[in-house]
C-alpha cells in the first residue's frame, strides 16, 4: 500500500455525492516483444470525486494519469481493484451515455467541417436530428466558434486551439453529467489557454462535475476545487486547494518605522529583524497600509503566504525522491 495524504475531506458542498470512486485500482501492462515484461503504471489508486467538482489530476510525465482516466473511461482494464461512476460499475453502456471524454490528442477527421464532426459525434450517441439542430449550435456558443465557420472550414484549416475547442464541443455532444478531458490545455497559447478555462468554467456553473489531466499547474490552481498528485502510478495526496496550500488571503508583511504597539494589532506573531517589523498581516491590506500612513511607518513587503501549486507539487516529488520524469 503507498501512503496517500488525504489533505481534504471539504467537499464541495458538505451532502456531496461522489460521482467517481475507485478503490485499490492498479494497472500492469504487458510489453516487450513477447509480453513477457510488466509495467506497472497504477497502484492501489482510491480517489472519490463529488457531484459538481472540478477536479485536477496532476503527476509528472508517466505517472498513470491517462491510464487512470482510461480505465474510468472503459478503455482500459484494470488488473486490480474496482471503480464505480456515476453510482454504476464502469464500462456500463448507460454510465457511457452520460460520460463525455476529450482525450489527449483527439484525432479529428481532416476533411469534415466542425459541424459535420458534431454531428458525427452526435450520431455516436444516436441523437435525433432535432436535437442536433439545437445542440450544435448551443456547444459551437459555449466554446466561441462561429457558426457560419463552423459549416464551411474544414477540420485541417483549423488552427490547434480551435480544434481544441471543437473537441470540447465534441465531449459535451450528449449533454454528460461528468466530462474527462485529458491534457486540455496542452499546447495551447495563453489565449487558447484563456479560453479553455473559461469554458471549463462554464461548464461548472451548468452543475457538471469535471476530471482532467494537467500539467499546467497554473490553470488548476485558478479552477480546481480539488486536486490529486499521482507519480510513478502512486497517489501522493488528495484534497482541496484551500487546505493543501493554505488561504489564498493570508499576507506576510514586513514593515520599517512605527512602533510595536502600533502595529500589533495589525501584525500577528510580529517580531524585530534587523529594525524592520515582520509577520502575518491581520485584517485587509488596502486599510492596512492606510493604518500605515498614520503611524510613520512604511510597507516594505507584502506578499502571499500560501505557496504556488508548482512549489508544492515539486516539493512532494522532491520528499520522494522523485528528479525526472518517465
Ligand atoms: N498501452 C500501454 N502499454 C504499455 N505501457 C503503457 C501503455 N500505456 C501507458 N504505458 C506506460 O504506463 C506508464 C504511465 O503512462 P500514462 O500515459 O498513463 O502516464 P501519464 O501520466 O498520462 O503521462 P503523460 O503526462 O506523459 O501523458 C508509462 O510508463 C507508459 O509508458
Amino acid at each position: 500500500m503507498n501512503s496517500v495524504t488525504e489533505i481534504s475531506k471539504n467537499l464541495t458542498t458538505p451532502e456531496a455525492m461522489p460521482i467517481v470512486q475507485t478503490w485499490n485500482l492498479g494497472k500492469v501492462y504487458r510489453t516487450g516483444f513477447w509480453l513477457n515484461q510488466q509495467l506497472r503504471s497504477l497502484n492501489d489508486c482510491s480517489l472519490s470525486v463529488y457531484q459538481g467538482e472540478t477536479f485536477g489530476l496532476l503527476g509528472p510525465n508517466g505517472a498513470g494519469k491517462t491510464t487512470l482516466l482510461k480505465i474510468l473511461l472503459g478503455i482500459v482494464r484494470p488488473t486490480q481493484g474496482r471503480a464505480v461512476l456515476l453510482g454504476q460499475p464502469i464500462g456500463r453502456q448507460e454510465v457511457k451515455q452520460k460520460v463525455g471524454y476529450l482525450p489527449e490528442n483527439a484525432y479529428f477527421y481532416d476533411y469534415l467541417t466542425a459541424w459535420e464532426f458534431l454531428e458525427f459525434a452526435a450520431g455516436l450517441f444516436q441523437l435525433s436530428t432535432t436535437i442536433q439542430k439545437q445542440r450544435i449550435p448551443q456547444l459551437l456558443d459555449l466554446v466561441g466558434l462561429d457558426q457560419k465557420t463552423a459549416r464551411k472550414k474544414q477540420l485541417r484549416q483549423y488552427s490547434k486551439g480551435m480544434l481544441q475547442r471543437v473537441g470540447m464541443a465534441q465531449a459535451l455532444i450528449n449533454d454528460p453529467d461528468l466530462v474527462f478531458f485529458d491534457e486540455p490545455m496542452s499546447g495551447l497559447d495563453p489565449l487558447g489557454r484563456y479560453q479553455v478555462r473559461e469554458i471549463i468554467l462554464s461548464l461548472k456553473s451548468q452543475g457538471k462535475t469535471i476530471f482532467f489531466n494537467s500539467h499546467v499547474l497554473t490553470d488548476v490552481e485558478q479552477i480546481c476545487d480539488r486536486i490529486a498528485i499521482l507519480a510513478r502510478g502512486n497517489l501522493l495526496c488528495v484534497g482541496s486547494l484551500e487546505d493543501i496550500l493554505g488561504r489564498s488571503d493570508v499576507y506576510q508583511v514586513i514593515v520599517k518605522g512605527g512602533t510595536q504597539e502600533a502595529l500589533e494589532p495589525w501584525i500577528l506573531g510580529i517580531k524585530n529583524i534587523e529594525n524592520s517589523w515582520h509577520g502575518q498581516l491581520e485584517g485587509d491590506p488596502q486599510e492596512f497600509m492606510a493604518a500605515l500612513s498614520q503611524m510613520d511607518a512604511q510597507l516594505l513587503s507584502l506578499n502571499r503566504a500560501r505557496a504556488s501549486l508548482e512549489e508544492y507539487f515539486i516539493e512532494q516529488l522532491r520528499e520522494r525522491g522523485i528528479t525526472s520524469s518517465q
